[in-house]
């Protein structure tokens, strides 16, 4: 086990604790989803396994040793991990090869230019290595610290809502190759983030915190084939949620249905048809069944009555 932690408790006013015996283990080379909405405590959980703060009781163990936060270091966080806060902490007077190299050594420059190169290509940041960070974008800021926080491998990347501000193309682009490089290297990751969408394809495991509670830890299949509640399966994209009585209403077995999860069929559940536009990939149907509105996606435009297979 690379990271523990264990029965955790920690508030920032003594009157609204936000960590309540939360505990949390990572795996070498596990890549760790932490989800949840704005204000569920993920930018909080980071900072206190990177040692920004101090907790009020419980361990964080880092291979087996007990983390002190900052009261046992001298220098603020952990030497083995890298964290890519929301402040990205750039060096302002340094261009963006710069900060990417800060902590690579100078003594092989040709070593050292190859290694920045090759973050500043995972990060698709080629082409501005001569610029100053407040002449980049958010976005750009962004991935110069991520590229700066891979330049000397650590053993656990903390990234707290990475894509958060990059446009879709770039970020498409900047997670296969990031998720790829964490991967090849065998890095330990815990990644934040409030869509879920982002990341599933590369987690292990998906840590769900609502309210400073950790409600669900499972994989990512596990975690969208039984969402442990409406919240979770809402962090999962769009979403069909029945309540007990639909549920038993319309006969079905569970809960949470997304979109293409539910058929269009010859025969089922009667529906008629409210709207049916085209979404792309699909086109997204605005559809009643018995006064129930719901989101089914479709092949083709529909219109008027059909069945509905659950
Ligand atoms: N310095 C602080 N002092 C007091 N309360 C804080 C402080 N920082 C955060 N909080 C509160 O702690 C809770 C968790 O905040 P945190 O930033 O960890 O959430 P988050 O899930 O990372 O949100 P976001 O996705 O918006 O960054 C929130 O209710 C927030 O208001």
């Amino acid at each position: 086990m690379l990271l523990e932690v264990k029965n955790l408790y920690f508030n920032y006013q003594a009157d609204k604790p936000l960590f309540q015996n939360l505990n949390l283990n990572v795996d070498k080379g596990q890549i760790i989803a932490l989800a949840g909405e704005s204000g569920c405590g993920k930018s909080t959980l980071l900072s206190l396994i990177y040692g920004l703060m101090d907790w009020q009781s419980g361990d964080i163990l880092f291979e087996g040793e007990k983390l002190f936060g900052p009261k046992g270091n001298l220098v603020p966080g952990e030497s083995q991990m890298k964290f890519v806060a929301q402040n990205y902490d750039l060096m302002p007077y340094g261009t963006v090869y710069d900060n990417v190299g800060k902590y690579i050594s100078n003594i092989n420059l040709k070593s050292k230019k190859e290694k920045v190169e090759e973050l500043l290509d995972v990060v698709g940041l080629t082409d501005f290595a001569k610029v100053l960070p407040k002449n980049l974008s958010g976005g750009q800021q962004q991935r110069v610290a991520i590229a700066r926080a891979l330049a000397i491998l650590p053993k656990m990347l903390l990234l707290d809502e990475p894509f958060s501000n990059l446009d879709f193309s770039r970020k498409f682009e900047l997670r296969d190759k990031l998720f790829n490089y964490v991967k090849d290297n065998y890095l330990s990751l815990v990644i934040s983030t409030h869509d879920l969408e982002e990341v599933l394809p590369w987690a292990d495991k998906i840590v769900v915190l609502q309210n400073g509670r950790l409600i669900q830890n499972d994989s990512p299949k596990e975690t969208y084939e039984n969402p442990y509640n409406d919240y979770v399966a809402k962090l999962l994209g769009e979403v069909n949620i029945f309540s007990e009585d639909e549920k038993m209403h319309f006969g079905l077995p569970k809960k949470h249905y997304f979109p293409h999860q539910i058929k269009i069929a010859e025969n089922g559940v009667e529906a008629s048809v409210l709207e049916s536009l085209f979404a792309g990939s699909h086109y997204r149907n605005k559809l009643l069944i018995d006064g129930k509105s719901i989101i089914v996606y479709s092949e083709y435009r529909v219109s008027g009555q059909l069945f509905l297979e659950f």
